[in-house]
């Protein structure tokens, strides 16, 4: 490996070049300590040397370099000592922006900045820096492709009501006298708050009670109001009103329901109300059988009648035997519909079985294809043939007439179908697409909703009708009561026992387990009865009504609690709907309704047209954060009052409940 030998440095001579520099520099630092000397007095200068002028040079390109970084207003050019000079700057900046506002030390200012940078360009076009703009509200959101008439729906206070005259036509609500007569005959005295406003809607103008309205159609309507509140007679009371001017019974009313009770409720409404007007209800729900049901609905069966042929003036079916009837009973005609009532219209709209809406919305009008349809002219081979007999077809319907040529001209003004819909609901569907799958025309909202002493703006109702934050009746008392499964039925037997619970709808989720739990009751109450007061002792009569029931054991049953010989009745949403029955004191959900939907109405089977009611739901421990959730979407917490029920409660009922169980378990293992 070989060693490098470094020559030794040899000391360089100055050359006179770098003499002349270095004395110019010494003169130049001399100069500038006198002037940055504010007292006048000479700052004496450094000694020099050789390794001074190493410094100086190092340090003047040090200066250089942090020349770069420097700000524009620094003229690196005449500074040669800039960190001292910036450090003098940055101490007198800041003893500055001591005496200053924050704002304005933060702004620039344009006439220093002018002395210190005389070259700077003028300040550049500012531009508008990007705005994010906020995200819209829920609310807004929740709005958004919303039908317009919703949005401008009326807002009805529910305590609104309206007495009725005492005698002559009501010309606030356009009933005439003998309606009013009927009504007191009935012991309605007043109108509640939805029929305040949807009776003179649709009885106001003399016009608008016209059978047909071909050039003047009148507007659709839905009504939201809560359960109770007495939507059936908003819509009976003006039908009855309107049709019985009619000469020609035809079919003008078609009311629809879910379920074979409600058809059956409504039917006796009408027939109340109607009573002594001559108008011919009838129903078709396939209690009996097609052909019976035909024979009631069409009279004429002649299949020529291009205008149809109706027994009843008023129809109320559910909607699969109306799609039946449509396919299959010659002259069923809907073309003379003045009213298409959908009643539970969100139950209703979300069957979709047989297209069942589409299908009977286009039997209300005539079709496109029909225009085009031609003329029939009877086959010269064929003797049998018959023309169709134009047999007091709707005005919607003219220009169908077979073997009168219909000419269009120029004057000629479209005839719409007199047909009004009219949708009602204690939970009315806000959405676009069921809405406008209805085609509704020129729609009139109305939404019955706040407490009493709690009334929302219009915005607010809109938005809870929307946010589907449905309203209850301001009579109903809330209560849940959280337990274990295990818990359920002594949870029934302390609130029979305890909190006087009869007169009472109990659901449950199925038809077995509504079977299971009247078995369980039954013996329970035999065994109390016994054990604590005697057989003697007035027992709780318990009843299941479920679908496994004939219609007409169900028919005795409803009966039978109506009148008060069955004192709880136990059953699955199938009557969760619609049914009043108005001695109804109590509803349990012996198994908690899965939506709030489900529970507004089960809960609204009592507490109806003003009466007091309690419900109670029985919630599963493990469900009871759902069951909460559920009641916090809907902004119905603070509503429902939580009971609780302690071990020392229900020890009482034990004993018994352990003897019913056994009892149980004896006939299912038999
Ligand atoms: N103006 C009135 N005066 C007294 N009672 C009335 C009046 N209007 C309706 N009722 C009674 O109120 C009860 C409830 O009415 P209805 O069944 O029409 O309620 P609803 O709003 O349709 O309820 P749901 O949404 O549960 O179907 C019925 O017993 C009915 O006879």
């Amino acid at each position: 490996m070989t060693s490098t030998s470094i020559p030794p440095q040899i000391p360089k001579d100055k050359t006179k070049a770098k003499k002349r520099y270095l004395k110019a520099k010494k003169d130049r630092r001399k100069k500038r300590a006198t002037q940055t000397n504010p007292s006048g007095s000479t700052i004496k200068p450094l000694p020099h040397s050789d390794e001074d002028d190493d410094a100086d040079e190092e340090y003047s390109n040090e200066a250089e370099e942090s020349n770069v970084t420097l700000p524009p207003q620094i003229d690196s050019n005449t500074d040669k000592h800039p960190r001292k000079r910036r450090k003098v700057e940055e101490d007198t900046a800041e003893e500055s922006a001591a005496h200053v506002s924050p704002s304005s030390s933060r702004e620039p200012s344009p006439a220093k900045d002018a002395q210190t940078s005389p070259a700077l360009p003028a300040a550049l076009p500012s531009f508008p820096l990007p705005i994010r703009p906020d995200a819209p509200s829920k609310a807004t959101l929740a709005l958004q492709g919303l039908d317009k008439a919703l949005v401008e729906a009326e807002l009805v206070d529910p305590s609104k009501l309206y007495p009725l005259k005492e005698s002559g036509d009501d010309t606030f609500s356009g009933l005439s006298e003998k309606t009013v007569k009927r009504l007191k005959e009935l012991g309605i005295t007043e109108l509640f708050a939805v029929q305040t406003s949807v009776i003179p809607f649709l009885l106001a103008e003399s016009k608008q009670r016209s059978l047909y309205l071909p050039y003047n159609p009148p507007r659709d309507l839905c009504a939201s109001a809560p359960t109770g509140s007495g939507k059936t007679l908003a819509y009976v009371l003006p039908i009855v009103e309107i049709l019985s001017a009619r000469i020609v019974t035809r079919l003008r009313a078609l009311v629809v329901l879910p379920t074979r009770d409600l058809v059956n409720q409504v039917k006796e409404t009408f027939e109340a109300i109607a009573k002594g007007r001559g108008l011919k209800i009838g129903t078709a729900t396939g209690q009996h059988s097609f052909a019976h049901e035909q024979a009631q609905l069409v009279g004429d069966k002649n299949p020529n009648l291009q205008g149809g042929s109706s027994k009843v003036d008023i129809l109320i079916c559910t909607p699969g035997r109306l799609i039946d009837h449509l396919n299959g009973t010659p002259n069923f005609s809907l073309q003379h519909l003045r009213f298409l009532v959908i009643d539970e219209a969100d139950r209703l709209l979300a069957q979709s079985f047989q297209d069942w809406l589409a299908r009977v919305l286009s039997a209300t009008r005539p079709s496109s294809t029909d225009d085009a349809l031609p003329n029939v002219t009877a086959p010269d081979c064929d003797p049998s043939f018959e023309l169709p007999h134009p047999d007091a077809m709707a005005p919607a319907y003219h220009h169908l007439i077979h073997g009168v040529p219909h000419i269009h001209t120029d004057l000629d003004e479209r005839k719409e179908s007199s047909c009004q819909k009219l949708l009602f609901s204690a939970t009315l569907t806000r959405d676009p697409s069921k809405i406008s799958s209805l085609n509704l025309r020129n729609p009139k909202y109305f939404v019955v909703q706040g407490a009493t002493n709690n009334l929302p703006t219009k915005e607010d109702a809109v938005m809870d009708l929307v946010m589907e934050k449905f309203s209850m009746p301001a009579t109903l008392t809330e209560h849940m009561l959280v337990c274990e499964t295990s818990q359920k039925p002594l949870m029934l037997f302390f609130l029979v026992h305890q909190h006087s619970v009869s007169n009472a709808l109990v659901f449950t989720k199925s038809a077995e387990s509504t079977s299971r739990l009247v078995r369980l009751f039954e013996f329970f109450e035999s065994l109390w009865a016994q054990e604590n007061a005697g057989p003697e002792r007035k027992q709780t009569v318990i009843r299941a009504y479920s679908s496994d029931l004939s219609a007409s054991d169900r028919r005795t049953i409803l009966e039978q609690f109506k009148n008060q010989e069955i004192h709880i009745l136990v059953c699955s949403d199938l009557i969760s709907r619609g049914i009043d029955i108005s001695h109804v004191s109590h509803v349990v959900s012996y198994d908690a309704p899965i939506d709030m939907r489900k529970y507004v109405h089960r809960v609204g089977r009592t507490a109806r047209a003003g009466r007091t009611g309690d419900a109670w739901t029985l919630v599963e421990e493990q469900e009871a954060r759902y069951f909460k959730n559920m009641l916090k979407a809907a902004d119905h917490m603070d509503a429902v009052k939580r009971m609780r029920v302690s071990e020392k409660d229900l020890t009482p009922f034990m004993p018994t409940y352990e003897k019913s169980l056994v009892k149980l378990r004896e006939i299912y293992v038999k």
